[in-house]
């Protein structure tokens, strides 16, 4: 079994509903606290995003896991958003999110956080409704394939890219980690953007039955392979864990936001 079969398999028992239990309610989600790393990540997302550089017709979110709440900025710039996951069980949560159904997470507080941060005096539920008109589509995805969207999305075709917490998360090595970004990069047209969140200095994680590997990564890892996948840095910011944000469902130090954008050459 390859290394990249030995992640797969791992994935197996991951279970979204306790991925989300661990880090997207408090204390991680403490939407009273300006210093939560979830008002961190929002933050960077809406600043990035409001310069008004970041917009087109299509948006893709790569390994959008059983999250939405990292379009919650960037979707109001694009006609089309299309969301992937290489879980079944994570496209169904995402599904059942979209069509409204019951039991399914709670993102209201996210919603009223961003509107927040916007000041235009929007409804929270404006905005999800719209968010849940503007998904075209939610696909299977798989980073290490040269073509990660395989027929559904061709390369060079797409104006901007978001992923959050998922090249680090399912890449057994550096090299596998720089080839996976060189394949998602290849998605995006010259010029491109990227909004790239991800775990620094993490080597594993839990989700329900599931202890899953992570690459552990620093700063200066992630920027040399933006650099390598021929992508200029306009952002690159860095969160600390703090004793309060370290709940026992991973071993990650800090996060990373980066605005990149892939160059004009081609
Ligand atoms: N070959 C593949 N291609 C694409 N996606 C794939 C592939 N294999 C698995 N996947 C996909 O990748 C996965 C993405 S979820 C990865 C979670 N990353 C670690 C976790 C996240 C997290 C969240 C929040 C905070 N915080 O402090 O607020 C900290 C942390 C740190 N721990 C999953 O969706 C799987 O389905």
């Amino acid at each position: 079994m390859s290394s990249i079969q030995a992640v797969a398999e791992s994935y197996k028992v991951f279970n979204p509903r306790a991925y989300l239990q661990n880090n997207y309610v408090p204390p991680r989600a403490d939407f009273s606290s300006e210093d939560s790393v979830m008002c961190w990540k929002l933050r960077r997302l809406h600043e990035a995003c409001a310069k008004g550089e970041i917009k087109g017709h299509t948006l893709v979110d790569i390994g959008s896991g059983p999250t939405i709440y990292q379009l919650l900025s960037a979707f109001e710039h694009f006609q089309e958003v299309i969301m992937t996951d290489y879980l079944e069980i994570n496209r169904q949560e995402l599904k059942m999110w979209l069509n409204n159904e019951p039991g399914v997470f709670d993102w209201s507080p996210y919603f009223e956080y961003v509107c927040k941060l916007e000041g235009k005096g929007e409804s929270w539920k404006e905005k999800q409704k719209r968010l849940r008109e503007c998904v075209s589509r939610v696909i299977p995805v798989d980073i290490h394939q040269s073509s990660p969207l395989g027929r559904e999305v061709a390369s060079g075709s797409i104006d901007c890219l978001v992923s959050s917490f998922c090249l680090e998360a399912c890449s057994p090595s550096l090299v596998a980690f720089h080839k996976a970004l060189e394949n998602v990069v290849g998605l995006l047209k010259p010029q491109g953007h990227f909004l790239w969140i991800g775990a620094l200095e993490e080597s594993y994680y839990l989700a329900g039955e599931a202890r899953l590997s992570v690459l552990p990564v620093t700063e200066d890892m992630v920027k040399k392979a933006l650099s390598k996948a021929k992508c200029v840095v306009r952002e690159f910011s860095t969160y600390s864990m703090t004793p309060s944000m370290k709940v026992g469902v991973d071993d990650v130090s800090g996060i990373f936001f980066a605005w990149a954008q892939k160059d004009a050459a081609k």
